[in-house]
């Protein structure tokens, strides 16, 4: 009997014990009301559907969409064989990235200008990733400050770093406690210790400066990992968006790490906004939810509003087009200009958007040859840059078939290791029991929270969280695992562990 002992790390929560919460509830999963994905996207469509231009904005993708139904379809095409009479009764989802141990493989993806989908836009969820240890990733086209979204991203840490650096667990033994575990904060401290971890995520800007200055705000904002959207050069041919001219940014929406970086407002001459300031000039809550382009127009044309409000709107859309030239450049990149942010940014860094094995490959050289750590997201950005793609699953299993890659993955122990994240589908526990048995070292949930969120802010986004490792406990016991670390990469060649129908 002794495999049925508890052997529970420090950190490790069992995450399967919220279904049993819903069973005993009595009321079925809270606030969400189902904890089926269609349904839930379902009642944000509806939630929305007098602003049909964001739900739009985040439900459409490139082209027909044939990307991200690939997407998806290509999960459900991959099939998990589960093994009988395997004693998985003491799961862990403990999950090592970039050295720091994390109590689950998950990572709040890069969602640009939440503010269009709800009042608290990107601080809802960077809010239920810090109380549940999860990693959020803040967008360069976030419609709050890098430091809002930081401070609100500490605010229900209820965890604690107890080494900062390499080597860091964060431990979660708080969980259950519903409590925010500290006061909030006035502004994120200056060593850029954190209390709950985050990812920054760029979008390359035209200037240097402008980069070198973002990037410096995010590390001194505790901004741990760089993740460098590399499919985004240009916005994707998207015909839900073009029918509308639905364009948030163009009038100001989704420009907060602008309008509060001092370096692009002085290329302006203007004083840049205070990041922590929450009316008017900081983009919050200001005019933003609901985002109504039509009065925004109206008031750019002298048309509506006070005079106050006219000049604000006239004075957004400027800021908004600049940033937009700024942040969104048009202007495509090569990997020798990646020399620049490696210079820039000391930790760990991660190309996001990766689908072909030679630019995996090429990411590796590029890493190893500098010593550095960091990796790649296989990630065709949900469907929403090139139609006709390949499924980003697909992608993610040709890449792992490198050598070259898979060397990386496992060096020696005095380099650093190449981390292979993966996105671009993933709905379910068992859609993220497939990435990993593929290998991939952690995965990004997008729509999905963003959906949670419009239906119920933070609480929604924590029901997603923690229903989506719930079913990823359970499924694994049933399928015969006992631990992330455990599978990872076991399905790769094996068709006895993971096998792929015919679409
Ligand atoms: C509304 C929306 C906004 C997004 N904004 C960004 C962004 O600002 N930066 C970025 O790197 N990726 C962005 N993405 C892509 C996501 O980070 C992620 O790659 C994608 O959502 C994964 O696909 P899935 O949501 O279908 O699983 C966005 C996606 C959506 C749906």
């Amino acid at each position: 009997m002794s495999h049925l002992k508890p052997l529970l790390e420090a950190n490790q929560i069992q995450w399967g014990k919220y279904m049993l919460d819903i069973y005993i509830g009595q009321q079925g999963p809270q606030p969400l009301g189902t904890v089926v994905f269609e349904e839930i996207e379902e009642k944000a469509r509806e939630k929305l559907k007098q602003w049909p231009g964001a739900f739009e904005y985040a439900y459409g993708s490139a082209g027909t969409s044939s990307t991200h139904h690939a997407n998806l379809a290509a999960l459900r095409s991959l099939r998990i064989v589960p093994r009988m009479l395997v004693p998985t009764n003491i799961r862990s989802l403990s999950t090592t990235l970039f050295g720091v141990r994390y109590p689950s493989p998950i990572i709040i993806a890069p969602l640009g200008v939440q503010s269009i989908f709800g009042p608290d836009g990107e601080l809802a969820p960077a809010r239920a990733a810090g109380k549940l240890g999860v990693p959020f990733a803040c967008s360069t086209a976030s419609s709050r400050s890098l430091e809002a979204v930081a401070r609100a991203n500490e605010q229900f840490a209820a965890l604690n770093l107890e080494e900062p650096a390499k080597g860091a667990v964060w431990n979660l033994s708080l969980v259950a406690d519903l409590q925010p575990s500290v006061p909030v904060p006035t502004e994120i401290n200056s060593t850029g210790q954190a209390l709950a971890p985050r990812f920054f995520q760029l979008y390359w800007p035209l200037h240097n400066e402008v980069t070198s200055s973002l990037l410096s705000r995010a590390k001194k904002a505790g901004y741990t990992v760089l993740v460098v959207t590399l499919d985004t050069m240009s916005l994707g041919w998207r015909p839900h968006d073009l029918e509308r001219s639905y364009l948030p940014f163009g009038l100001g929406v989704g420009i907060e790490v602008g309008r509060t970086d001092p370096v692009f407002m002085k290329m302006h001459n203007r004083p840049a906004a205070d990041p922590y300031d929450d009316k008017g000039g900081d983009g919050g809550k200001e005019g933003e939810f609901p985002y109504n382009p039509q009065e925004i127009l109206a008031r750019i044309q002298g048309k509506k509003g006070t005079e106050e409000q006219q000049a604000k709107a006239r004075e957004d859309a400027y800021l908004g087009r600049a940033w937009l030239e700024e942040a969104n450049t048009g202007l495509y990149r090569s990997w020798e200009d990646l020399d620049f942010i490696l210079s820039e940014w000391e930790g760990p860094v991660v190309l996001k958007g990766i689908q072909s094995v030679a630019d995996a490959e090429r990411a590796v050289d590029l890493l190893k040859g500098r010593g550095r750590e960091g990796g790649i997201v296989v990630s065709n950005h949900g469907g929403r840059q090139v139609d006709g793609a390949l499924p980003s699953v697909v992608a993610l299993e040709r890449i792992l078939k490198s050598q070259k890659v898979q060397t990386a993955r496992q060096p020696g122990s005095d380099q650093p290791k190449f981390h292979v994240l993966f996105d671009s589908g993933i709905r379910t526990g068992s859609d993220i029991l497939k990435a990993i048995l593929l290998g991939a070292d952690g995965v990004l949930i997008g729509r999905p929270y963003l959906y949670a969120s419009i239906l119920a802010g933070q609480a929604g986004v924590e029901q997603f969280i923690k229903q989506l490792l719930a079913d990823l406990d359970v499924t694994m016991g049933l399928a015969g695992w006992d631990s992330l670390d455990g599978l990872r990469g076991k399905g790769l060649e094996d068709e006895d562990v993971l096998t792929r129908l015919r679409q």
